[in-house]
């Protein structure tokens, strides 16, 4: 899709330029040229790109001119955190995490290399990474559903009724975005309606409420990597794994059940990207099977999830859910025993990285 330069620079005209530039890192997974950069750059190009080349690390990914970025493939991966970096995915997009390990940034937005500048119904086109920020910097509503949607978007607020003794809100961890043309759909969706294109824009950012789960897209994704980036481990997926393409959704509910647990909000609805390569739905029934079936154990699995009131870090509870994930999904099958303990790894490699956010407190145990 071309997008006129002149719409995209007038949406850059008209925007806060760049906010949070040297605060936020933009990490993308490939296995291919990243030419589609060349549609982002007026909203993208003053950020620094961390690139997690996947697959054949001898392959060289070219990166347009410009653009300010490093790059890790699997050699990399392996030379920084040796033994540990076999908690690292290959050959899938789970790969991108390592991106989140390695930033010193506050912020991530994480975007796929098939993701493109979406228009609003106006014809506008949609500076995505303004839009995170902006759900990122504003307060979240977990604990009291607001009907007018966003209290804090431009235009609106808190309805009749809203307690005043929330309206405060929370810090924001998370930002989920959504996805024009192809929808984020699973193989058995995608085999029956192979021709359905999403073309609803829906102009609403909402609060997940607490206590609800959601299946978090890695696609069109934002955070808080300061507030929850320890928990934003994409598990065990690609080669050698039974199963793929469960990476972001793993990572949601882990960060979800962390999120209401501490108290911190995670927001989903705009802002839209135009995401345009579909996926082979073969290949991907292949990927998802057993996902689709043992998430009717997960999903039970984190719903009733507690964690104890002494865990007031994100590295605290991941360990204890990686525990919990032993005890009780370790019997679904083996690979849940390898998982939690490649959370474990994660969590040491991440320590190992980051050192000073190892007893970082966030927010406030819920
Ligand atoms: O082995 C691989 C394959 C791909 N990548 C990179 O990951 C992203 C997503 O790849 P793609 O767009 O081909 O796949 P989708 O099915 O559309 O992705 C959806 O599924 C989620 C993964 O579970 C993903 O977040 C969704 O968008 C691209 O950047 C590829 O280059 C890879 O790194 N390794
Ligand atoms: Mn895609």
């Amino acid at each position: 899709m071309n997008e006129p330069a002149t719409a995209i620079e007038a949406a850059v005209a008209a925007s806060p330029l760049h906010q949070l530039k040297d605060e936020l890192d933009i990490v993308i997974p490939t296995i291919r040229n990243l030419d589609f950069l060349e549609m982002w750059r007026p909203f993208l190009q003053p950020y620094h790109l961390i690139i997690v080349q996947d697959g054949d690390p001898s392959k060289t990914i070219k990166v347009p001119n410009g653009f300010d970025y490093e790059l890790y493939n699997r050699n990399d991966i392996k030379r920084i955190l040796g033994p540990k970096a076999s908690c690292i995915s290959f050959k899938d997009s789970a790969c991108r995490c390592f991106g989140y390990m390695v930033s010193k940034k506050k912020y991530i937005f994480t975007i796929d290399d098939d993701c493109f500048v979406a228009k609003d119904p106006s014809g506008k086109a949609i500076n995505a990474l303004e839009q995170h920020i902006k759900n990122l910097l504003s307060p979240s509503t977990p604990f009291f559903f607001n009907t007018l949607y966003d209290p804090f978007a431009e235009g609106a607020d808190f309805v009749r009724g809203y307690p005043f003794s929330l309206r405060e809100g929370v810090s924001t961890a998370v930002s989920h975005g959504l996805w024009l043309n192809i929808p984020d759909y699973d193989a058995p969706t995608q085999l029956v309606k192979p021709l359905e294109r999403n073309t609803r824009f829906v102009d609403a950012v909402l609060t997940i409420p607490k206590g609800t789960l959601f299946p978090m897209c890695g696609m069109n994704l934002a955070f808080d990597r300061q507030l929850i980036g320890p928990a934003m481990y994409f598990g065990l997926m690609g080669e050698g794994q039974p199963i793929g393409r469960y990476d972001d959704m793993w990572a949601g509910w882990c960060i979800k059940v962390i999120c209401d647990h501490l108290g911190l909000g995670v927001k989903t609805g705009l802002p839209y990207i135009y995401h345009s390569k579909a996926s082979n739905p073969f290949v991907n029934l292949r990927k998802e099977y057993k996902g689709i079936y043992w998430q009717e154990d997960i999903i039970p699995f984190f719903q009733q999830v507690v964690l104890p009131k002494d865990c007031t870090t994100v590295q605290k509870c991941y360990i204890e859910l990686a525990k919990q994930v032993k005890e009780k999904l370790g019997k679904i099958d083996p690979y849940f025993d390898k998982l939690a303990d490649a959370m474990v790894t994660w969590i040491q490699a991440w320590d190992g990285l980051n050192p000073t956010s190892a007893s970082f407190s966030n927010g406030k145990t819920g």
